[in-house]
């Protein structure tokens, strides 16, 4: 049985995490945090869920429960995930990370981590978009420039960060099909005049509103024709099982950074 802490225990993931983990053969759920303040801390989670009590208190602070743990899941905000991951790699626990919006000075910050860190990081934990992503290489890297790359994706209106880290992934691999580096093509910011479309960029456009769970589209548009890639989630629980599975699959591997593509074998 691999013991999870989970991070962010009220959220629509946290929540999510929990349900995932009660109901796995693998996996125990041991720890609960909330951010200081948070109505929550205090609480036994079963009750602060509505349900019946589990015995797992809510606490504001990891440090205080992960030496009983095998794994932390952290579905948070970057400040917080940049924090935990030096407490984990500290308690020697796998830290697996679903929090996206990290800026470069924030995957710096993990890649610096104590040589005990454990980590798997990807912005999209589900089965389906990493193999889209593995699609998306492919076929990018079987087109030329002729072919215009934009990424479209839509989000619930409660979502802080754009482009989704979805999105993000499906342009990193659609330049690595291409051969260039993401942030060498990147557009992202398009309103007003904008000038014509520059051959070779990777477009992105975000959509925000009601409850989307969350859609990408990675649309190669030619003269003549176009190729639509597309993934549609309807249910978050398709990101909680694939951190699951990540927390149960590094258990056992050496310490280091991994991603989704590694824990899946895509
Ligand atoms: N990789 C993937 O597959 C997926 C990634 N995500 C990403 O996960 C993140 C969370 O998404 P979502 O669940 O929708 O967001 P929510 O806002 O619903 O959940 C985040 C939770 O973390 C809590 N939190 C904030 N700071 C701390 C802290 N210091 N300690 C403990 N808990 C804290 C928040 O509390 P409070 O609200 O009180 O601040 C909140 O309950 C986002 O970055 C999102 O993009 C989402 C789905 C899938
Ligand atoms: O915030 C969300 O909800 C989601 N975030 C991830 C992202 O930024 O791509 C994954 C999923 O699309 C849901």
């Amino acid at each position: 049985m691999t013991r999870i802490v989970i991070m962010g225990a009220s959220g629509r993931m946290g929540q999510m995490l929990i349900e995932t983990i009660n109901r796995s053969d693998n996996a125990t759920l041991v720890g609960a945090t909330e951010r200081p303040g948070h109505a929550w801390v205090g609480r036994d989670l079963g009750v602060a869920m509505g349900g019946v009590e589990t015995g797992v208190p809510v606490v504001d602070d990891a440090r205080d429960i992960l030496a009983g743990a095998d794994a932390v899941i952290d579905f948070t905000s970057p400040a917080t995930t940049v924090a935990l991951a030096d407490v984990a790699a500290q308690a020697g626990v796998v830290h697996v990370i679903g929090t996206t919006g990290l800026s470069e000075d924030d995957i710096a910050a993990l890649e610096q981590m104590p040589d005990t860190a454990k980590i798997v990081r990807a912005g999209n934990m589900s089965l389906g978009v990493n193999l889209l992503v593995q699609l998306t290489k492919k076929v990018a890297a079987a087109l030329d420039e002729d072919f215009d790359i934009e990424i479209v994706e839509a989000h619930h209106r409660h979502k802080v960060d754009a482009p989704s880290g979805t999105a993000l992934m499906l342009g990193e691999a659609a330049a690595e099909g291409r051969g260039v580096a993401l942030k060498d093509v990147k557009d992202s910011g398009r309103d007003g005049i904008t000038g014509a479309r520059k051959r070779g960029d990777i477009g992105f456009a975000a959509l925000r509103g009601g409850d989307v769970v969350g859609e990408h589209d990675v649309i190669f548009a030619a003269d003549g024709e176009r190729i639509v890639l597309r993934h549609l989630a309807t249910d978050r629980a398709i990101f909680a099982r694939g951190a699951v599975k990540a927390a149960v699959w590094a258990q056992d591997k050496q310490p280091g950074h991994y991603n989704m593509l590694d824990v899946l074998g895509l």
